[in-house]
């Protein structure tokens, strides 16, 4: 980066697993044209592959493992303490699997996203592609969305689908969806880093307009 040039927005990921969202996001970033520099990744999980990416990727990490802390807003505090050293413009949680509290939610009030394997607001919570095989449902896919209090019920930004067929498992529909993820993510916070995403009241504004609807990425 040249001296002149302004700093690119810092996004700081947040994952507990095996991040091929991170991946997916790190891959994006690299590209010259990218608007945005993920400048660490954080995680819950002190076995999280997602810290093996990060390490071959030169991208700072921190852990912060839950089960050491006697309450979940004595690990929020310590997730944000060290989120706070890097003073992040985008929070990205990909693959992070901790209810976060309403203190911390609300001290990133329009800079944390998640993605959500589901069409929100369907199947809000966990085992999403399990319960839209029970429930026989035609179409599944993913949403990104706004974080706030409610679990899972933050402003929807952008949604991806996926068909879903008798043949379908767990396992194959959970591939066809995060193909979507990889897809989807890293359009989105291209979207934040250009400034052309935003959260008005409880709803989301693109390019300062507000969106009856969360947008979708269709397949040609
Ligand atoms: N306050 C909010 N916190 C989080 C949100 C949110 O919208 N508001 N999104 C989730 C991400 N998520 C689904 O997309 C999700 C993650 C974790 C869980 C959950 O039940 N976690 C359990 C532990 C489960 C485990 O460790 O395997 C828990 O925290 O007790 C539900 C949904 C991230 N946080
Ligand atoms: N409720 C949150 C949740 O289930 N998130 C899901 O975890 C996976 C993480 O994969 P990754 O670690 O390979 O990115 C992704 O499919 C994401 O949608």
């Amino acid at each position: 980066m040249k001296a002149d040039q302004p700093a690119l927005p810092k996004i700081l990921v947040l994952a507990s697993g095996s991040g091929t969202n991170f991946q997916a996001l790190l891959d994006a970033s690299r590209g010259r044209d990218f608007p945005g520099q993920i400048v660490a990744l954080g995680c819950n999980q002190p076995k999280a592959f997602a810290l093996e990416r990060a390490a071959q990727a030169n991208v700072e990490t921190f852990v912060v493992n839950h089960k050491e802390f006697g309450s979940r807003e004595e690990f929020d505090a310590a997730l944000m303490a060290h989120i706070l050293r890097y003073n992040p413009d985008l929070i990205v949680l990909a693959g992070f699997m901790r209810i976060l509290t309403t203190d911390f939610v609300r001290a990133f009030r329009g800079k944390l996203v998640n993605i959500h394997p589901s069409l929100l607001p369907k199947y809000t919570g966990l085992n999403t592609h399990q319960r839209a095989l029970d429930a026989g449902d035609a179409v599944h896919g993913v949403s990104i969305h706004f974080v706030t209090e409610e679990l899972d019920g933050g402003p929807v930004i952008a949604q991806a689908e996926v068909t879903v067929t008798a043949e379908d498992t767990c396992e194959t529909l959970a591939e066809k969806v995060q193909q979507k993820e990889h897809l989807l993510y890293p359009i989105v916070v291209r979207w934040f880093c250009e400034g052309r995403i935003q959260l008005g009241d409880e709803q989301v504004l693109f390019d300062g307009q507000a969106i009856e609807t969360p947008m979708r990425l269709t397949d040609n």
